[in-house]
């Protein structure tokens, strides 16, 4: 159950250098207990750098962290009410899947019979406790990542950092063990801290996302609220597809592009006095006739070509400033086909037009 009170996690003006460079700049971030917080973006945006420095495996060079409300800074990672699961599993090759698990409870000096009743209930979670006897070995991919989690959650830490656990996995694995981590997740109520380059992945598992790029911070939300209404270019383009159209405001709701195109946007921008701002249209929300009368924004385009998708199909069209605009078709939504270079208008509803900042992009 989340709480939406209490942080677990407090990221609070946090910089880290690493000599001249700065990989993570005034970052702040509240992560509630209980959820399933994800952090996003591409590779070298700092990820792992926030997640060390939660796990206490690096140090902030400005800001600090906090755990549960109380300063972290100086508390060596072993005292962290905090564990970690790597991309690499990180097993212990000579040792069963039992011993392994058991590993932390027997560092901990916890008696026998506990030691193996909390196992068992542990690999039972991630359905590995038939495999009690086997080396890791002899366990495929997915299977050493649930012994992983098994591990990392039999002393029931307050927090569970997840860094690219499910990258070395192939497609198929990698959604059956998204499925598996979901439903865990919910079962322990341990605040799960996400790492991932892969939006899609975020989306479907998170409660909350944090989008990164270049060591900044871009947005937190909801799936919903990072889809739906990004903030800037960059998290428009880097969660889901989008079409961004460059232009300026000339009015709370009246966006001019570039190339001429006028648009109605139906949100109050507090971006109305910049200079340049995007429209932000995701490629579903265009159609190529009105649907009803609340389309009233229209683009005119050239169609260049058709990419089929089996469930729904992408059309690429030209807009007037050069830019490729995307739209994304279900395969029995009246698909009309168009011949290379054929005008098209194109059109859009203002709640669908969502201006966002340059930053970024
Ligand atoms: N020990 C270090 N010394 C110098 N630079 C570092 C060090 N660790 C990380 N960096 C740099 O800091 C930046 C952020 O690195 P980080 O590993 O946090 O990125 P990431 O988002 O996790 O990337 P990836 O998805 O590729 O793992 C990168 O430019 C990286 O080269």
């Amino acid at each position: 159950m989340i709480n939406q009170e209490q942080a677990v996690v407090e990221l609070r003006q946090v910089s880290k250098r690493f000599g001249n460079y700065e990989a993570i700049k005034d970052l702040n971030l509240s992560i509630r207990r209980g959820e399933f917080f994800s952090v996003v973006g591409p590779s070298g945006c700092g990820k792992t750098t926030t997640l060390k420095m939660i796990a206490g495996f690096d140090h902030a060079t400005e800001g600090a962290v906090y755990l549960s409300g109380t300063s972290a800074n100086h508390i060596p990672p072993y005292k962290r009410n905090v564990n970690t699961v790597f991309q690499n599993y990180a097993l212990f090759p000579h040792m069963t899947v039992y011993d392994n698990v058991a590993y932390p409870l027997k560092l901990r000096k916890v008696p026998k019979n506990e030691i193996r009743s909390r196992v068992i209930e542990s690999l039972k979670m991630v359905s590995m406790d038939p495999f009690l006897d086997r080396s890791p070995n002899q366990l495929s991919g997915g299977q050493k990542q649930r012994v992983a989690l098994a591990r990392a959650l039999i002393s029931k830490p307050e927090v569970l950092l997840l860094d690219e656990p499910l990258s070395a996995l192939d497609f198929h694995l990698r959604q059956e063990m998204q499925r598996v981590l979901k439903h865990l997740q919910r079962e322990v109520d341990i605040t799960f801290v996400y790492i991932t380059h892969d939006q899609g992945e975020a989306l479907s598992l998170s409660d909350r996302i944090a989008v990164m790029k270049n060591g900044v911070l871009h947005q937190v939300g909801s799936p919903e609220e990072i889809y739906e209404m990004p903030q800037t270019s960059f998290v428009a383009g880097f969660i889901g597809k989008s079409n961004l159209i460059k232009g300026r405001m000339e009015g709370p709701t009246r966006f001019v592009s570039d190339a001429g195109l006028q648009a109605m946007t139906n949100e109050a921008s507090n971006l109305s006095g910049e200079p340049h701002v995007y429209i932000s249209v995701r490629p579903e929300k265009l159609r190529t006739s009105k649907d009803d009368e609340r389309y009233v924004n229209r683009l005119s385009a050239v169609f260049v070509e058709e990419t089929y998708y089996g469930a729904d199909r992408e059309l690429t069209f030209r807009e007037a400033g050069g830019t490729h605009i995307l739209l994304k078709q279900q395969k029995d939504d009246g698909n009309v086909k168009f011949s290379e270079g054929e005008s098209v208008d194109l059109f859009f509803r203002p709640e669908d037009a969502v201006i966002v900042k340059e930053w970024g992009s």
